[in-house]
């Protein structure tokens, strides 16, 4: 990724004419724009839109096939939630030790955890609402337990700019409020917040910016006028 150019000041991502995809197959097309620094932004859009291969594209997993893709923090800074699924619950692994490697960043892999740094991973595994329950494996959590804890992973980063495939699919109603909730928060405390979601609701009632996306843009602004210009063909509810 290229450091962002003066003129982009204000951003924390910006992209130039950007296409993303997958040998010649386009997912993303033509796509220009910014994510200004303490922004919290959904990507909507339909199954297949290409919203997780452009939060690849911003994180620097994938290569843009033609424009470009500014970033002003180095992409190991960026925190990524990708969609549930690629952790085998049944790893042989404790909920603290999952959540320590958000540490990772700052340590290294086999970097020591000092005590102010096991009371960090404490004090995030409290705030996804898990406490007590560090010592467990990952295996006796319930789904909604296992995305707190993986949110628990985020809070250890604490990176200035997260980006989160679909947070809340699948996990019940009370932890799916706790996980917005922490969005919140990261929004009030001017990290930059960008989410792949789903649910219309929750991105008019918590999201003030919204990238809409299917192939191509079909809108990126202030969420209620995105809402408002879609046909509904485009935004399942
Ligand atoms: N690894 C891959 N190799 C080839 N094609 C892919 C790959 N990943 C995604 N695609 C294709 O790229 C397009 C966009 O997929 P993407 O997963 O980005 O969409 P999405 O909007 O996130 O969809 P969903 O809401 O279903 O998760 C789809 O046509 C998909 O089949």
């Amino acid at each position: 990724m290229e450091p962002l150019q003066p003129a982009q000041a204000g951003a924390d991502l910006s992209l130039d004419r950007v296409s993303l995809g997958y040998g010649a197959r386009l997912a993303v097309q033509d796509l220009s724009g910014h994510f200004a620094r303490g922004s919290m932004t959904a990507v909507i859009g339909p199954n297949g839109g290409g919203k997780s291969t452009l939060l690849k594209g911003l994180l620097g997993l994938l290569r843009p096939l033609r424009g470009s893709i500014a970033s002003r923090h180095p992409r190991p800074a960026l925190g990524y939630l990708p969609q549930a699924g690629g952790v085998d619950p049944q790893f042989p692994v404790s909920v603290e030790d999952f959540v320590a490697v958000g540490l990772w960043p700052r340590i290294g892999a086999f970097g020591r955890v000092t005590p102010p740094l096991a009371e960090r991973v404490r004090a995030a595994i409290a705030a996804v609402g898990l406490q007590g329950l560090q010592a467990h494996y990952i295996g006796e959590l319930s789904g909604g337990q296992f995305q707190r804890m993986r949110f628990a992973r985020l809070l250890v980063q604490d990176p200035p700019v997260v980006l989160l495939d679909e947070p809340l699919a699948g996990v019940d109603e009370a932890t799916a409020q706790a996980l917005l909730q922490l969005l919140q928060d990261w929004h009030v405390q001017g990290k930059t917040v960008i989410a792949v979601l789903h649910e219309r609701e929750r991105v008019r009632s918590h999201f003030p910016q919204t990238l809409a996306l299917a192939g191509r843009m079909r809108g990126w602004g202030e969420t209620r006028a995105v809402l408002e210009a879609l046909e509904d063909a485009e935004w399942p509810r």
